[in-house]
């Protein structure tokens, strides 16, 4: 993102004057143009993603699910609990699904996203790890990912915990063996926790859940996370330490970072040769955090004593593995997050966020897509249907043949620059200048990736004004450069098409075109005209669109100067037919004109 802050100041915008029953007008004065608008106060509710549908939509639940999460998407839903599904199965089934949720045990993979034919809007992943889904296919089809982040850590770290005392007392084994008939007192001593070295590695929130546990039981605690922040980690008394320093000291080595690219086999014949002799392992993760042929070696080399594992790189692990059936391996079948209150609390988290999702509201845990806190949300609400009308006006305003390759969005707000979150709006921009143009569907997920695809350029640049930041953004410019125009008007005088608009009384509206000053609310559609200023001008439009019955929303009248030339924006409810809009243009004073679809 290219963002320039720059300062300037600005004068009072304009603000509508005389209100009379549904219509307004106002006359203003700004940079030397007269705006004079008639506007229909009509305020619409809107949707920040386009996830939103008429009919009631159907949800795949793929894995078990939480009975109050069930009941959640049932009152919102079809829902269809098809457990076991294959591959293929999953493939013919996602077809007619708006939305999926799965556990740890479904891959949704690239040929699902393909066989949904884009009705699937919504991947709720009913626990964190979100490596089983294609993030990248996700987001290829504009398909939110959301995930419900918080509501099974302490069960996650819990079973951590269970792990790391289980396999120091050899509570599995020593259990096998009396249900075997046996008393084998001095084969299963253990060791003692207390005062042992404890690295947890990754220290995120189970990471951290684990490390609090473990100082309650008198261990000595050090982390390895490149990414947390060390005052979190001191505030509970846990040194934050290099990998290196964190595999070598450590007596006991717990895992809680994702399976990524960069953490996949983290855990391998270089790093084991570095630990201490005798090192236990726990690894509540992924197992593909582990080099599983490499921790085989350093079991049987004695480098590590003993390890317990919840995680395999593939579940279930076959039954021959030797991982698994090492003698000093205790292993469990992903139990992590297999508490009735964990399971419970993630099915009502993930149920309210794809809900939420389809609903057209923008989830708290996506994890393809900016997360917007609520109040930051409701304050750009109207900014983001700005956002979005001024991206499909300036494209329309684009003459056939051009190609649209480089955009520059101003946002001018009086606050801070790292007070205001532009992500939603850039994205609310990108959608409507591709919509227009393209079959394709853009909406928050998707927008980057389709504008990249597309060679489309988007420069973001800020204007730092003075003045109390009460509201989060004065108006948004959008330039289209090197493009020819169809409304040469729009053209600006640095030769770029310019839209501009702000937020009044919480509608949008379009407040400049090139460098004409207008005012008319963004609802319905806009016809901009280009005229020499003269009385009678705004009767002749009107009657011509009231003779077949088109709806004038709002009018207002841009000009340099009294009789010189004037924009006029109209806006109507209606579609004008194409003969209406031929006399409107033959109107002699008119020189030019556009028909703009919001
Ligand atoms: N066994 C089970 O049933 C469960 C397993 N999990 C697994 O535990 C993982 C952690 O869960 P949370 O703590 O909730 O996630 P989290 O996102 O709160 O924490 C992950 C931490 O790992 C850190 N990290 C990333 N790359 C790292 C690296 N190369 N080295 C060290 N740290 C790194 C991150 O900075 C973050 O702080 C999940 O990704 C999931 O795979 C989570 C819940 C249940
Ligand atoms: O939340 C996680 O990352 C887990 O690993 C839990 O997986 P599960 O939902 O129990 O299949």
């Amino acid at each position: 993102m290219a963002a320039a802050a720059s300062s300037t100041s600005l004068k009072a915008s304009p603000s509508p004057t005389i209100a009379s029953w549904m219509r307004q007008r106002s006359l203003s004065t700004t940079f030397g143009v007269t705006a004079i608008s008639f506007r229909r106060v009509e305020p619409r509710g809107r949707h920040f993603v386009v996830l939103s549908m008429d009919a009631k939509p159907t949800i795949l639940v793929a894995e078990k699910l939480g009975e109050a999460g069930v009941k959640l998407l049932k009152d919102f839903a079809n829902v269809d609990c098809s457990y076991n599904l294959s591959p293929e199965e999953l493939c013919t089934k996602i077809s007619l699904c708006d939305a999926l949720i799965v556990r740890s045990g479904t891959k949704v993979s690239r040929e699902v996203f393909e066989s949904s034919g884009g009705r699937l809007k919504v991947v709720g992943r009913a626990g964190v790890g979100i490596d089983n889904v294609d993030l990248a296919a996700a987001t290829e089809h504009g398909c939110l990912v959301v995930n419900a982040p918080t509501a099974n850590t302490v069960a996650a770290a819990e079973h951590g915990i269970a792990l790391l005392t289980a396999m120091a007392r050899n509570i599995a084994q020593a259990d096998a063996s009396v249900k075997a008939g046996k008393w084998e007192r001095s084969k299963y001593v253990g060791v003692s926790l207390v005062g042992k070295t404890l690295a947890v590695m990754g220290f995120g929130k189970v990471g951290t859940e684990v490390a609090r546990r473990a100082k309650g039981l008198g261990m000595h605690v050090i982390a390895h996370d490149p990414y947390a922040p060390a005052d979190r980690a001191r505030a509970i008394g846990v040194e934050l330490v290099s990998f290196d320093e964190a595999i070598s000291s450590a007596d006991f080595i717990s895992l809680h970072m994702p399976l990524t690219p960069s953490t996949s086999k983290i855990l391998n014949d270089e790093n084991f040769a570095k630990m201490k002799k005798g090192v236990r392992i726990i690894n509540v993760a992924r197992g593909g955090v582990i080099d599983e042929e490499a921790l085989v070696k350093a079991l049987e080399s004695g480098i590590v004593a003993q390890a317990a594992l919840d995680v395999f790189t593939v579940e279930p692990p076959p039954k021959d593995s030797k991982l698994v059936q090492h003698v000093n391996v205790t292993a469990t079948p992903h139990l992590g997050a297999s508490t009735m209150e964990a399971q419970e609390g993630v099915a009502i988290e993930i149920a309210e966020a794809v809900v939420g999702a389809l609903k057209g509201e923008l989830a708290a845990t996506a994890v393809n897509a900016p997360m917007v806190p609520s109040e930051v949300l409701t304050e750009l609400k109207p900014f983001v249907s700005l956002a979005e009308k001024l991206g499909r006006l300036a494209v329309q305003l684009v003459a056939g043949g051009s190609g649209v390759k480089s955009v520059k969005v101003t946002y001018a707000s009086a606050r801070a620059p790292d007070d205001l979150d532009t992500r939603l709006l850039r994205a609310m921009i990108t959608k409507g200048l591709i919509e227009p143009i393209s079959s394709v569907f853009v909406n928050l997920v998707n927008a980057d990736f389709t504008a990249k695809q597309r060679g489309l350029r988007i420069t973001e640049e800020r204007i730092v004004l003075d003045g109390s930041p009460e509201s989060p953004l004065e108006f948004i410019q959008v330039q289209i450069a090197n493009v020819e125009s169809k409304f040469a008007s729009a053209i600006s005088d640095s030769g770029e098409i310019k839209v501009e608009g702000r937020v009044k009384d919480g509608i949008p509206h379009l407040t400049k075109v090139g460098s004409f000053e207008v005012d008319v609310s963004l609802e319905g559609s806009i016809i901009l005209c280009r005229q020499v200023d003269q009385p009678g001008m705004i009767g002749k439009v009107g009657s011509i669109l009231g003779e077949e019955n088109v709806n004038v929303s709002f009018m207002s009248v841009g000009r340099i100067a009294p009789r010189k030339q004037a924009v006029m924006a109209i806006g109507v409810d209606e579609e004008p037919s194409k003969q209406s809009l031929k006399r409107i243009g033959e109107i002699s004073s008119v020189e030019e004109f556009v028909y703009l679809n919001l």
